[in-house]
């Protein structure tokens, strides 16, 4: 397991935000994390990149615990990350975004070296104008980054992220602000990045996109693991169309169904 967290908890004061977590990303494929708006995601995430310590459990990243280490020194282990919110250096170009991450990943000392493995389409990929193109910016590289629609700034922040070379990427939502045809796509990009070696973690509300990419799914609830397994399965756990919907709805409705309940009040 590349990424693991084991036992985890958090608690803000008097509330339990996670509550003995475990879960495992893998190389080579996508593993999603879903849940209904409050159930922990968020916390999960900054509990693996490093931005929130455990009450108590552990983060172990290639088998080493890196629970204690900061952010950036997880970065050099390896680890990207995108964010809920856009984090784009506005006034830059895209092309320009993309070379001041590659160029951290160069000047960043203590990098593990990380020979005989396989990086994603090969060394020339990590080209900035190649990621571009990759991930469909190439038409749009010397543009201000501040004036890109939402779509294509969720691209360039995983342009930005692959730049790194990282061996875990982390997505925050990274379908809000995509319409269908990019999400597809985006979704089509993730499946080839894992089939390559990435790690990939998907948080995401978008259930298309989770149904059809992940591999493999983690399901919380008020800062529990409510249920993991295939999407098939997870789909059809009675528990966790509860959770989502307040029923038991047949299974076979389409995955859009599966809407998480505080997305669905939003939308009345
Ligand atoms: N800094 C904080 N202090 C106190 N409580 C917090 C803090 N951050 C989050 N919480 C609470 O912890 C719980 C989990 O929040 P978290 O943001 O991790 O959920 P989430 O699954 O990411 O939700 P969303 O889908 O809305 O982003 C919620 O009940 C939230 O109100």
């Amino acid at each position: 397991m590349l990424l693991e967290i084991r036992d985890v908890t958090v608690r803000y004061g008097g509330h339990v935000a996670l509550n003995g977590v475990s879960l495992g990303v893998e190389a080579g494929r996508v593993t999603g994390l879903i849940g209904p708006n409050g159930a922990g995601k968020t916390t999960l995430f900054n509990v693996l990149t490093g931005l929130l310590a455990p009450s108590s459990g552990q983060v172990l990243l290639d088998g080493e615990d890196v629970t204690r280490l900061a952010p950036y020194r997880r970065a050099r282990r390896g680890m990207a990350r995108t964010f809920q919110i856009l984090e784009l250096f506005g006034q830059l170009t895209v092309l320009e975004n993309v070379q001041l991450a590659a160029r951290l990943r160069r000047r960043s000392p203590g990098r593990h070296s990380r020979a005989g493995t396989a990086w994603p389409g090969g060394p020339d990929s990590l080209d900035p104008r190649a990621l571009l193109d990759r991930v469909g910016l190439g038409a749009v590289a010397d543009r201000r980054a501040d004036t890109l629609p939402t779509g294509q700034g969720r691209r360039l922040e995983l342009a930005r992220a692959l730049a790194v070379r990282p061996r875990v990427l982390l997505l925050d939502e990274p379908a809000s602000g995509q319409d269908e045809a990019e999400t597809a796509a985006f979704g089509d990009l993730l499946g080839e990045l894992a089939g390559e070696g990435l790690a990939i973690l998907l948080v995401e509300h978008d259930m298309t996109l989770v149904m059809g990419v992940c591999a493999h799914l983690y399901v919380l609830d008020f800062g529990s693991l409510m249920a993991e397994g295939g999407p098939a399965s997870v789909r059809a756990d009675p528990r966790v169309r509860e959770a989502y919907l307040g029923t038991v709805p047949g299974q076979d409705d389409p995955p859009e169904a599966l809407a998480p309940a505080g997305h669905i009040v939003e939308q009345r």
